[in-house]
């Protein structure tokens, strides 16, 4: 069945268009992410979907019902936002129950829910404190608490980890996808963090000046991304552009070739100096000068004494690279 569909939404501020003609569908139970530079309208759809904004054209379907004129309470939505958006008079428990409250459910539901989901977040320790004696980490798990209890149709998540320190983020995110597996809840996750949008994924949706540039499991975008912005948008370190002509190749078209994918000391394509060098401990990344301001990033899944300034071959196999147009669009 499908939890969310979107059809021909458009949103302008003023005269500004800030989001165009977008079709969307989550199906029940799907994990989907919206990615794009900042700017791009991802914050925007979101809230179109969470009646905090009007659309100015086009449709929102929640669960079979269409929804442009049923207020944000009553769509059977959850919303986690980036600022956890906690009351700081009342305490955790108070936080996770006050809209159960609200809704005039029984006692005895809401100790089930909140048992349930303060066991799923391991928040059992702390229903008495106040958000300020919380760590980051804890609050967020507590806003994401405050969802669950709800049992919404459709779960919002706008930039929920932003504000964690990378490692919380590591674990925060491995816990969002556990949550998503055991409520086999439908998922509608905003973030410009693109290790987020490919691990927690079902469904990538790029976003860029308002539009969709491509829909598709991120497995999909990574291998067979539609043109060169998507392609240099998802992955890390992003996807090599040089101009073919530079490898031999036709004028005109622009090589895309992944950093993993690239070959340090082959008999080579190209030669160049290699201007830094990045240990990670278990993964090197070079960065290699081709000369005429072509610079590739290539990644070494080990450790390797490459030197700055010594000179090295480059090559890779030509069933790996991509090749784009002028306008961007994917040629082969
Ligand atoms: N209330 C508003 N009035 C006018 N313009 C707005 C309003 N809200 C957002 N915008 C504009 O709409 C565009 C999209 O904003 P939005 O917050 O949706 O982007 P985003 O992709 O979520 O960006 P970020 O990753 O930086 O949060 C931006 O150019 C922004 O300035």
């Amino acid at each position: 069945m499908t939890a969310l569909k979107l059809t021909n939404i458009c949103k302008s501020f003023g005269k500004v268009e800030v989001l165009r003609n977008i079709d969307l569908e989550v199906v029940e139970g799907e994990f989907v992410v919206f990615v794009g530079p900042s700017g791009c309208g991802k914050s925007t759809l979101l809230r179109v979907i969470a009646g905090l904004e009007d659309a100015t054209q086009g449709t929102v379907e929640i669960g079979g019902e269409i929804v442009n004129q049923v207020p944000p309470a009553k769509r059977g939505i959850a919303m986690v936002f980036q600022s956890y958006a906690l009351y700081p008079h009342l305490t955790v428990e108070g936080n996770m129950t006050l809209a159960l409250k609200q809704e005039g459910q029984s006692k005895d539901l809401i100790a089930e829910r909140v048992a349930m989901a303060s066991r799923m977040l391991s928040l059992e320790d702390y229903l008495a404190r106040r958000p300020s004696e919380l760590s980051g980490g804890q609050r967020q798990r507590v806003a994401i608490g405050r969802a669950i209890v709800r049992e919404p149709k459709l779960f919002l998540f706008d930039e929920p980890l932003s504000n964690l320190d990378a490692a919380l983020r590591m674990n925060t995110r491995i816990e969002i996808a556990r949550l998503h597996r055991q409520l086999h809840a439908s998922m509608v996750y905003v973030t410009h963090d693109q290790t987020e949008a490919m691990t927690l994924a079902d469904k990538i949706v790029v976003l860029r000046d308002g539009r969709v540039e491509q829909v598709g499991s991120p497995m999909e975008l990574y291998n067979n991304p539609a043109n060169q912005f998507v392609a240099g948008f998802l992955g890390a370190p992003s996807m090599n552009f040089l101009p073919a002509e530079r490898l031999g190749g036709a004028a005109g078209l622009t090589i895309g070739i992944r950093p993993e994918h690239i070959l340090l000391d082959g008999a080579g394509r190209a030669s160049g100096k290699v201007t830094h060098v990045e240990k990670l401990g278990g993964d090197t990344n070079v960065l290699v000068d081709l000369g005429d301001g072509c610079v590739v990033t290539v990644r070494l899944f080990r450790q390797h004494d490459v030197e700055t300034d010594s000179v090295v071959g480059i090559d890779f196999d030509e069933a790996d690279s991509f090749s784009f147009d002028s306008s961007g669009a994917r040629v082969s």
